[in-house]
C-alpha cells in the first residue's frame, strides 16, 4: 500500500470543494482528508456523505473561517496538532457577493462578438458588493486571499521537507490585472473585488512558489470554468439555471469553459494532484475546458504576472500578517 498522504481542503463541505474531496479519496489510496470548513454541521454532513461513498475513509474536520483572522490562527494550530506533514493544501474556499445582474449587458454581450469572453469571465455582467469584516479587512479579500495566506504561513513547518507539498489554489477566469492594483490589494476603491482577489491569488501562488520551492513546496493555480454551485445559485435561483442549462450546453460550441458541473470543475485540481509537481509551470494557470460532449480536459494558460507585483504583494501580505500575529500574541 502507498504511504498515507494528507490533503487539506478549505471549503470542502460543498460545491467544487466537496466534489474535489470525493474525487481525491477515489484518486489517492490511503488518503487522510481534512475538511477545513466554517460551519460544523455542514462539515459533518459532508463528512457523512464522503464516508458513505468511501467507507473507512480517514476524514477529519477543522473549523476554519478564512474571513476571520483568529479563526485561521486557531485552525492552523489544530491542523498542526493532527498532522506532521501536509501533502496537498487546496485553497478552495471563496465568495463572490453580487447585488444584481446587468441583464441589458448580458443580452447585448450574448448577441455580440464578446459572447465567449462574457460567458467565460462574467466581466461587466454583475454588480459586485463587498463589506468590512470584524478585523477591519475587506471581506472578499480576507476570505479569498488573506485568510489563505495566513494559513500557508502558519502551516509552513508542515509543508515540504523530505517529501513535496502541493499548494493548489482555486482561482478563476475572472482574475484580471485590470482590476488588481497592488497598492490597493484589498480593493477598497474599485467595484470588482472578486476579480481583484482572484488575480491576487494568481500573483500570490507565484510568490509562494518562489519562496518555498527550495524546501519542496510547489504552488499552482486553477480555473474551474463556470460551475453550478452555491456561488451561482446565490446569483440566480436554481430553477432559472435549470432552465438555461440547455442553452449553456449549446454554447459549448463556442465557449469551452462552461464546465457546468462540479465534477468537471474539479478536474484540474484532481489532475494537478496526480502530476509530478516538478514538471508543472508555476506561472501557468491550469484551466478546465470541456468538449461539446461534456468531456473535461486541462489546458495550461501562461499568466502575465510582473515580478514587481509578486514581490510587493507578498511583502504587503506579510506585513499585515505580522501585525495580526503581534496582536494575537498580546491578547494571550
Ligand atoms: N462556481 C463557479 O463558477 C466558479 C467558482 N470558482 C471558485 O471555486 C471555489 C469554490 O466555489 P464553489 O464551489 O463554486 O462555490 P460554493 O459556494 O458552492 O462553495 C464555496 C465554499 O467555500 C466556503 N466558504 C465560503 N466562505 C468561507 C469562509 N469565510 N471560510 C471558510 N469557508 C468558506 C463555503 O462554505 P459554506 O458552505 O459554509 O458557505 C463553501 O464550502 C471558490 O474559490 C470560487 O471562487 C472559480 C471559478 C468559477
Ligand atoms: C442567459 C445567461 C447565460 C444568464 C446568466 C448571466 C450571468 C448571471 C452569468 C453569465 C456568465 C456567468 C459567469 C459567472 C457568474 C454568472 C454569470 C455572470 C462567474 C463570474 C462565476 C464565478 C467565476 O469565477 C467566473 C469564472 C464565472 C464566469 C461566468
Amino acid at each position: 500500500m502507498s504511504p498515507a498522504k494528507v490533503a487539506v481542503v478549505t471549503g470542502g463541505n460543498s460545491g467544487i470543494g466537496l466534489t474535489l474531496a470525493e474525487r481525491l479519496l477515489t484518486a489517492h489510496q490511503n488518503l487522510q482528508l481534512c475538511l477545513a470548513c466554517r460551519n460544523q454541521s455542514r462539515a459533518e454532513a459532508a463528512k457523512r456523505s464522503l464516508e458513505l461513498s468511501h467507507p473507512g475513509a480517514k476524514i477529519s474536520i477543522v473549523i476554519l473561517d478564512t474571513s476571520n483572522v483568529n479563526s485561521v490562527f486557531q485552525a492552523a494550530a489544530k491542523i498542526k496538532e493532527k498532522y506532521d506533514k501536509i501533502d496537498y493544501l487546496f485553497m478552495n474556499a471563496g465568495i463572490m457577493p453580487v447585488s444584481r445582474v446587468h441583464w441589458k449587458k448580458v443580452f447585448t454581450s450574448i448577441l455580440s462578438r464578446d459572447c465567449a469572453h462574457a460567458l467565460s469571465t462574467g466581466e461587466g455582467l454583475l454588480q459586485h458588493v463587498d463589506e468590512t469584516t470584524s478585523d477591519g479587512l475587506k471581506k472578499v479579500f480576507a476570505t479569498n486571499l488573506f485568510g489563505h495566506f495566513i494559513l500557508v504561513r502558519e502551516l509552513e513547518d508542515c509543508l515540504g521537507g523530505d517529501t513535496t507539498t502541493q499548494i493548489i489554489w482555486t482561482s478563476s477566469k475572472s482574475a484580471s490585472d485590470k482590476y488588481f492594483h497592488v497598492e490597493d490589494m484589498q480593493h477598497v476603491i474599485g467595484t470588482e473585488p472578486y476579480s481583484s482577489s482572484k488575480y491576487g491569488t494568481d500573483v500570490l501562488s507565484v510568490a509562494i512558489n518562489e519562496r518555498l520551492n527550495k524546501k519542496g513546496v510547489y504552488s499552482h493555480t486553477v480555473s474551474p470554468g463556470l460551475v453550478m454551485s452555491g456561488m451561482t445559485y446565490g446569483i440566480l435561483s436554481d430553477w432559472f439555471w435549470t432552465l438555461i442549462i440547455p442553452f449553456l450546453l449549446l454554447m459549448r460550441l463556442i465557449v469551452s469553459t462552461l464546465s457546468i458541473n462540479t465534477y468537471n470543475g474539479s478536474e484540474p485540481l484532481v489532475w494537478l494532484s496526480k502530476q509530478k509537481a516538478e514538471s508543472l509551470d508555476p506561472r501557468s494557470k491550469y484551466c478546465c475546458h470541456v468538449t461539446f460532449w461534456g468531456i473535461p480536459y486541462v489546458q495550461p494558460a501562461k499568466m502575465d504576472i510582473s515580478d514587481e507585483d509578486v514581490n510587493q504583494l507578498y511583502n504587503q501580505l506579510e506585513d499585515l500578517y505580522l501585525t495580526f500575529k503581534e496582536k494575537t500574541k498580546q491578547h494571550k
